[in-house]
This record gives structure tokens, C-alpha cells and sequence, in this order.
């Protein structure tokens, strides 16, 4: 059941509290195209997985609240719109700096809870890197052409050096799809390895888009084509596709990485986004997260949700959890 998955480990107010594992980055290796090959998906048995994951029983009281806590530690709070203002981002740098009311956080034992990191385009970084200054809180870009990552080659790179240079610690790059679809992993794999190479100190998540790459199976092998050319994470989509993260994808990427894991000692981090709004559905995908991978996944150098509002869902049944009543959704806008 999802509510002794997730108790087992503790039910303590300070779950969240945890500090930043120091897991070596993943250095990479050489293209294994007979591996490639090899990978899987067994989509009728996958969907079966992850049909059965929504519908267990749900967590409870004080686990309750210091999962969703746990949460908040790692979502890679985001703001990704043609009309984002440096306003915009400077509030959502607030929150992510306190993500729940004060007397909330006091109530739970949670003063100095923050957010994973902050997540905006290359224009927002300057802006992002004021305002969380002195906070510890990385700013992550959105780089290569985001969403569609079909800006000239010379230019992605180039993108990815001038939000390093702004401050980002992060960056979020997109692949070329057309690489997937048509089997060319020797192209996806250098063009993933010349991304890493840009980023230099800055960790590097690969969006592979799940949603336009076809089949299972080619996600399985896009997976494990990014990590051995040295992505750092995972991140299954932009939130700009017309299907984001997925209870299905989400098991196939994290089968590859703990393949991944199996075979070469290396941890890489996963990131669903995309359409991840409920904090019922983000408790889903700690336990699926848990069962799956283990407790060690389960901190923001190895799990990050990508989402724009699941915050305010958390914030709202924290509220809940602590005054015994619902507030307003408007009550809890993230931006
Ligand atoms: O990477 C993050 C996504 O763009 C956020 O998507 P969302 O607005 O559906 O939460």
C-alpha cells in the first residue's frame, strides 16, 4: 500500500528537512549501441503498473504533511511563459524562498523549507539569481531552443553558455526528436555529450520530450543514450508538449535509470513535468519514486518535480492539515 511505502521511512516533521546529498555527477561513457538495442518497454505490462499506483490508499495526517513537504523540497518551481515579467519572477523567487505561510511552516516544524530550485528562460536568470541570492537556491534555465530545440546547433550551445554566465546552476536542455525517431543514437548521443560539455560546473537535465517520440521503447533507448553521454538528469517533457509526464513514461525512464545504475554504480536524477498539479499526484510519484528506486532518489539532487502550480495544491492541504480548513485555490498562486 502507498501509505506503508511512504511511512516506512519516517513520519518525522523533518523529513523534508534533508541536506543535499553529494552524489558524484555522472561522468558518462562511451556509446553501448548493442545496449541501445537491447532495451525494452512492455507497454500492456507498464500501463498495468502504473494504472494500479493512483488508486491505493493515501497517506494520512502528519505523513501526509511531511511528505508533501518532502515534495516541496523538490519541485523545480517554474515560470515558462512568452509573458513572463521580471515581477513575475521576483514573486515567484518569494515563494520559492518561503513556499508555505509562515505560521503554517511553524505549525508543521518546517521553517526554512524552500523549494528544489527555480526554473525560467534564459532572459529570467539574471533576475532569478538577484532575487534568491544568499538563499541557496539554484536557478535552473531552460536552454537550446526551448521548447522545440530547433534553433541552429551553434546557437543551442552558445545559449547554454550565456545562462551559465548569468548564474544558472542548472540547465534544462531539450534533444532533437527527430534523433529518436529515426534511430540515429550515435547523433543523439553527441549532440547530448556537446550540451554537457557546455554546461561545464552546471548540471545538465535532458528533456526528451516523451510525448513526441513515439513508443515506449524508444523512450527506454533515449533514456539510456543521455546518460551515457553524461546527463546528470532526466526530465521526461517541456510542459509545452500535448502529453507531459505520464505514470507510464515515468516507469520506463526510471527502469533505464536504475538500469543505468545496475550497470555502471552511477545515480541519475529524474524530473516528470509537465502537468503535475495535484498534490495527490506528486504523493503518487514519491511512492512510485520509493518502490522503484529507493530512498536515496528521494532527495532534490536526484528527484525534482518540474510544475508552475503544484505548490499552491501542496500549500492548500498543508493548510488543511494544520487549521482543519480549505482556503481558495487563488489563495495559493505560486507567481
Ligand atoms: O518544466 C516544467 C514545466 O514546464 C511545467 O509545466 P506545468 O506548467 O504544466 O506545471
Amino acid at each position: 500500500m502507498q501509505s506503508d511505502i511512504l511511512a516506512d521511512t519516517s513520519g518525522s516533521k523533518d523529513l523534508a528537512l534533508v541536506p543535499q546529498g553529494h552524489e558524484p555527477r555522472n561522468p558518462g561513457m562511451a556509446l553501448d549501441l548493442d545496449w541501445v538495442a537491447g532495451a525494452r518497454a512492455n507497454r500492456s505490462a507498464i500501463e498495468r503498473r502504473a494504472a494500479s499506483l493512483p488508486g491505493r490508499r493515501s497517506l494520512k495526517k502528519d505523513y501526509q504533511a511531511a511528505w508533501l513537504c518532502r515534495a516541496i523540497s523538490c519541485i523545480d518551481l517554474t515560470t515558462l511563459a512568452g509573458d513572463d515579467t521580471e515581477g513575475r519572477v521576483r514573486r515567484l523567487c518569494a515563494k520559492a524562498k518561503q513556499p508555505v505561510r509562515a505560521d503554517l511552516l511553524a505549525a508543521l516544524g518546517m521553517e526554512g523549507l524552500t523549494t528544489g530550485a527555480v526554473c525560467v528562460y534564459h532572459d529570467m536568470v539574471e533576475t532569478a539569481v538577484r532575487a534568491l541570492e544568499g538563499s541557496g537556491i539554484p536557478v535552473a534555465a531552460v536552454s537550446t531552443g526551448f521548447p522545440a530545440g530547433l534553433s541552429p546547433f551553434h546557437l543551442r550551445l552558445a545559449e547554454i553558455g550565456e545562462s551559465v554566465a548569468a548564474g544558472a546552476q542548472e540547465i534544462d536542455i531539450v534533444i532533437s526528436r527527430r534523433h529518436v525517431l529515426t534511430g540515429n543514437w550515435q547523433a543523439l548521443y553527441d549532440e547530448m555529450q556537446a550540451f554537457r560539455a557546455a554546461c561545464g560546473e552546471a548540471h545538465v537535465k535532458a528533456i526528451l520530450a516523451t510525448g513526441e517520440l513515439g513508443t515506449l521503447q524508444n523512450v527506454a533507448k533515449a533514456s539510456l543514450v543521455c546518460m551515457m553521454a553524461g546527463a546528470d538528469f532526466i526530465k521526461t517533457s517541456t510542459g509545452k508538449e500535448s502529453v507531459n509526464a505520464t505514470l507510464p513514461v515515468s516507469l520506463v525512464m526510471i527502469r533505464a535509470i536504475r538500469d543505468y545504475h545496475e550497470r555502471t554504480g552511477i545515480r541519475v536524477g529524474y524530473k516528470p513535468a509537465g502537468g503535475i498539479s495535484k498534490a495527490k499526484d506528486a504523493l503518487v510519484y514519491l511512492s512510485l519514486i520509493k518502490e522503484e528506486l529507493g530512498d536515496r532518489w528521494l532527495r532534490p539532487d536526484l528527484f525534482r518535480f518540474g510544475a508552475s502550480s503544484l505548490l499552491g495544491d501542496i500549500e492548500r492541504q498543508l493548510e488543511h492539515h494544520v487549521t482543519g480548513a480549505y482556503s481558495a485555490s487563488w489563495r495559493h498562486a505560486a507567481g
